[in-house]
C-alpha cells in the first residue's frame, strides 16, 4: 500500500484538501483528530499535560483548555517542545493502527494528514509528500479570518513552523491552494488520478505476498533516500 503524507502550514488548506479526499473515499488518517483523542479525559497524555503545565490548562468539565495551551506553547518554543514530547509519541502509535487498518482492508493507499510531517522527520518514512500551498500573505490572511485571530497570535503560531516555501522544497506533489475552492476541487481531481497511477499494479501482489510487500516498501523508502542525497549534492 502506498502511504502518502499530506501537509502543508497553518491554514494553507490541508484540512480542506482532506475532507475533499474523504468525500471521494480516500482513506485518510488524520493527525490533528488523533491528537485530539489522545489528550481526552483519562488518558496518560493529558495526565502528563497537567503535571508539566498545571491543573490551569484543564476546563471544569476535566477536558483540555485548547486555547490556553495554545496560547501558551505558541509563545514559548522550550514548552512547545515539551508539549510535542508529551503528544507525539501517542499519536505516532495511533497513526500506525490507522495505516495498519487501511492495509487489513486491502486499500491501494491511503493518506497521512500531519500538519508536522516535515518538521517531525515523518516525511522520509512516506512513499510520496504532499504539500498544500498557498502564498504566506494568503496564508495569514486565511488564519486570521478563520481563528479570529490578531495579526500576532496569527504570526506566533505561524513561525511555531517551517515556512511553507521550505515545505514545499520536499514535495513530490504541491497543490495549489491559492485560488478559489472550486480550483481546489480540481486540483484535488487530479491529485486523486495522479495517486491512483502511482500505487501502481503490484499493490494486491503486495497484500496478498505480505513479505513483497514488505521487500517493496524497503527499496522505495532505500530509492528515496538515495534520491535525496543526490539531490542535495547538486544543491
Ligand atoms: C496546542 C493545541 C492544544 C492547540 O489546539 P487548537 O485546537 O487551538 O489547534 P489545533 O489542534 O486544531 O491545531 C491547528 C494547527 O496548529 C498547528 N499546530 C498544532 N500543534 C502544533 C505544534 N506543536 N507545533 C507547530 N504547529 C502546531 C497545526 O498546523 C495544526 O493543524 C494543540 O494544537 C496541540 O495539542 N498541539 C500539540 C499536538 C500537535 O503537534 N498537533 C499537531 C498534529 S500531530
Ligand atoms: N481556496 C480557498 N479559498 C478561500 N478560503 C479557503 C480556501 N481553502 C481554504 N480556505 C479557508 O482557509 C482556512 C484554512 O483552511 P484549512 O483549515 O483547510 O487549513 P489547514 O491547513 O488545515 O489549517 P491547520 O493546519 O491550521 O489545521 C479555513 O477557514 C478554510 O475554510
Amino acid at each position: 500500500m502506498l502511504v502518502v503524507g499530506l501537509t502543508g502550514g497553518i491554514a494553507t488548506g490541508k484540512s480542506s484538501v482532506s475532507t475533499l479526499l474523504k468525500a471521494k473515499g480516500v482513506p485518510v488518517v488524520d493527525a490533528d483528530v488523533l491528537a485530539r483523542q489522545v489528550v481526552e479525559p483519562g488518558t496518560p497524555a493529558l495526565a502528563k499535560i497537567v503535571a508539566y503545565f498545571g491543573p490551569e490548562v484543564i476546563q471544569p468539565d476535566g477536558s483540555l483548555d485548547r486555547k490556553k495551551l495554545g496560547s501558551i506553547i505558541f509563545n514559548d518554543e522550550a514548552k512547545r517542545r515539551k508539549l510535542n514530547s508529551i503528544v507525539h509519541p501517542a499519536v505516532r502509535r495511533a497513526m500506525l493502527w490507522g495505516v495498519l487498518k487501511h492495509w487489513l482492508e486491502g486499500r491501494k493507499y491511503c493518506i497521512l494528514d500531519v500538519p508536522l510531517l516535515i518538521e517531525g522527520g515523518l516525511w522520509k518514512w512516506v512513499g510520496k509528500v504532499v504539500v498544500v500551498y498557498c502564498s504566506s500573505d494568503v496564508q495569514l490572511e486565511r488564519l486570521m479570518e478563520r481563528d479570529k485571530s490578531t495579526r500576532e497570535d496569527a504570526l506566533s503560531r505561524l513561525n511555531s513552523q517551517l515556512p511553507i516555501a521550505e515545505k514545499v522544497q520536499h514535495a513530490d506533489r504541491v497543490v495549489d491552494n491559492s485560488g478559489s475552492r472550486k480550483d481546489l476541487e480540481t486540483h484535488v481531481d487530479a491529485l486523486v488520478q495522479s495517486l491512483d497511477r502511482d500505487a501502481g499494479m503490484t499493490w494486491r501482489l503486495s497484500w496478498l505476498f505480505p513479505p513483497w510487500g514488505l521487500l517493496s516498501a524497503i527499496l522505495t523508502l532505500a530509492w528515496r533516500a538515495v534520491s535525496r542525497s543526490k539531490k542535495v549534492k547538486r544543491a
